[in-house]
């Protein structure tokens, strides 16, 4: 099966400071990774590359099988980064926000389809935001929050998400509800997902690779065994 996302021999670097090199990495269908690492190691670069908002200075990246700068099917990859710029004063609703994400698919005045209205019902119904659907997203908790800008990136039903701290700010039950709701994605849709976080319980029993981002290489993480295929798999 053709991985949903490939780095060969990648390296890249900000002016003349490199930050990643040599890196090697597959990460397939159905299955989550996490990303961990010290603080300014590169592990939002890398998320970066891969969604082609920065060109690798070596070595190729591919998502589903094409250099990511021909790719086109853009609706098949979410991304939360780790500070989204909402407009918080807007009087926005928690349900405006997550229709949102539909607004690359949509044609000027065009409504949802069925289709994607009942993507939007089950995106809501998995992130638990069923209640809250009607707020406005300023006056949600930043657990809520994240769960509505996760549901945003969810309703064109990519088959690779980026989550970038995904739980900063999250309670421990707000972070378990968030693990049931992906480990359905991944188990049950097949998506893929990268996960960056600095807070193991976020992705234990979800993640089943973790890999650290240090001194500009990816490395299994030191700790208990990892399924390592991932690394160095197109090398
Ligand atoms: N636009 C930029 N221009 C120059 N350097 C940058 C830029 N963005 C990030 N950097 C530098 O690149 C390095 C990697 O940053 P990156 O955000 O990828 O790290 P990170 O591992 O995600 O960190 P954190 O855990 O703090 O989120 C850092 O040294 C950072 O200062």
């Amino acid at each position: 099966m053709t991985p949903v996302l490939e780095f060969d021999r990648v390296g890249f670097a900000y002016e003349r400071q490199p930050i990643l090199s040599g890196i090697s990495l597959s990460i397939c269908a159905g299955e989550c990774t996490a990303l961990v690492g010290p603080n300014g190691n590169g592990k939002s670069t890398l998320a970066r590359l891969a969604l082609g908002l920065i060109q690798p200075t070596h070595g190729v990246i591919r998502l589903f099988g094409t250099q990511v700068h021909r790719f086109r099917h853009w609706s098949l990859i979410g991304y939360v980064p780790q500070q989204v710029a909402v407009a918080a004063a807007l009087p926005i609703s928690v349900e405006e926000v997550v229709r949102s994400g539909l607004a690359g698919q949509l044609r000027p005045l065009r409504r949802a389809s069925s289709t994607q209205e009942e993507r939007i019902e089950h995106v809501m119904d998995l992130m638990g935001l069923q209640q809250l659907r009607r707020r406005r997203f300023s006056q949600l908790s930043g657990g809520q929050q994240q769960r509505a800008l996760i549901s945003r990136s969810l309703v064109t039903t990519p088959r690779l998400l980026f989550l970038d701290e995904p739980t900063s700010g999250v309670d421990t039950e707000a972070r378990t509800a968030l693990r049931d709701s992906l480990e359905h994605l991944v188990s049950i849709e097949g998506l893929a997902v990268v996960y960056i976080s600095h807070d193991p319980a976020g992705f234990e029993g979800l993640a089943r690779r973790v890999l650290e981002v240090r001194d500009g290489h990816v490395r299994p993480a030191p700790g208990p065994p990892q399924v390592s295929s991932a690394l160095g798999a197109v090398a």
